[in-house]
């Protein structure tokens, strides 16, 4: 049976989302960039938001900093409205963020940029997190490469221990170590109880790290869902290699979708039940079979056609 306070504690946690998206609306002129975006993301998780480029990801992300008004609906983050100028002013001490395009000034140093945030907002974890993402400090930051500009913004963007995290593509153009490193990192932040919130159009990178990702196109969410169950509505990728040439209409189920077949070869996506499956398979000489977790980008097909989001920068 559940107590009185669990039910008190259950309430008030929902009524604490770090970040709540309420209708929110941004018109550029004729371009509605965001149109009507309502979602949470609840404490303590990696959530992704994805779309390709132009579909409205920085446009939600400057909202919610009060960089830029809606036009029409709201959101919340940390509890604070982002139309009260001064609540939202005194939430962001607790907010850390990484734009897309670091506004640094250029001639300082790296480390005099960082002093310069740590005056505003502290650096606790500045030498921790130097350590780990290891920006050069001691020129300036015109002459740094667009990795270590990122290295230098992930390290400003967490140096004052916040609870939330935006970071606006934080990977983007980052070398496959260095997304490892950022990916483990942003684990590790979860696990330590931080929320962060970050953008992408990078599909794999979203299926490894978030747990939750909503879908932006054209503005609209298209998407809001669990990784798990995106990849479960998947179905698996199956790729079977039999001993004989195989004729395609016996060998294919109404659970198969997009069967291709090459010689003695069969790929396909498989949507019933594995049981079922493997009574198939049982049938048939097999040579080799080879079952998987259909990548996101099968799955965004749906969302976007062929084009959009699948590899591209
Ligand atoms: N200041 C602005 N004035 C006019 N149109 C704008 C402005 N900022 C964004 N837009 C338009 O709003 C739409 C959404 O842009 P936004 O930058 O939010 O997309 P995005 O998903 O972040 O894309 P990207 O990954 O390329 O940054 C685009 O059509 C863009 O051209």
């Amino acid at each position: 049976m559940r107590t009185q306070i669990e039910d008190v504690e259950t309430e008030s946690d929902h009524d604490e989302a770090t970040i709540r998206l309420d209708s929110l609306t941004k018109r550029y002129g004729d371009v509605t960039a965001n149109d009507g975006i309502s979602f949470d993301v609840e404490a303590g998780e990696i959530f992704g938001y994805l779309g390709p480029n132009g579909a409205g990801k920085t446009t939600t992300i400057r909202l919610l900093l009060g960089l830029i008004k809606p036009t029409s609906g709201t959101a919340e983050v940390l509890g604070e409205d982002i139309r009260d100028r001064r609540a939202l002013t005194e939430a962001k001490a607790n907010v850390g963020y990484l734009p897309d395009t670091l506004g640094f000034e250029e001639r300082l140093t790296g480390r005099q940029a960082l002093d310069y945030f740590a005056r505003m907002r502290g650096d606790e974890r500045r030498d921790e997190l130097l350590e780990l993402f290891r920006p050069p400090l001691d020129k300036s930051i015109e002459t740094y490469s667009h990795g270590n500009k990122r290295m230098l913004g992930i390290v400003q963007a967490f140096m004052h221990d916040p609870d939330l995290v935006i970071l606006d593509e934080p990977t983007s153009g980052l070398d496959p170590l260095k997304q490892d490193r950022m990916h483990l990192f942003l684990e590790e932040e979860r696990d330590a109880g931080k929320t962060i919130f970050f953008s992408s159009h990078v599909l794999s990178e979203v299926q490894r790290v978030c747990d939750r990702v909503g879908i932006i196109r054209e503005g609209e969410l298209v998407a809001l869902e669990d990784i798990d169950d995106l990849l479960k509505r998947g179905g698996k990728q199956v790729r079977v290699h039999l001993a004989e040439p195989v004729d395609e209409q016996r060998f294919t189920t109404e659970e198969m979708i997009d069967v291709e077949v090459v010689d003695r070869t069969v790929r396909f996506t498989y949507t019933g039940e594995p049981a079922a499956l493997l009574e198939h398979l049982v049938q048939y000489e097999l040579e080799d079979v080879e079952i998987g977790d259909p990548q996101l980008d099968e799955i965004f097909k749906h969302y976007y056609g062929d084009d959009g989001l699948v590899g591209g920068e």
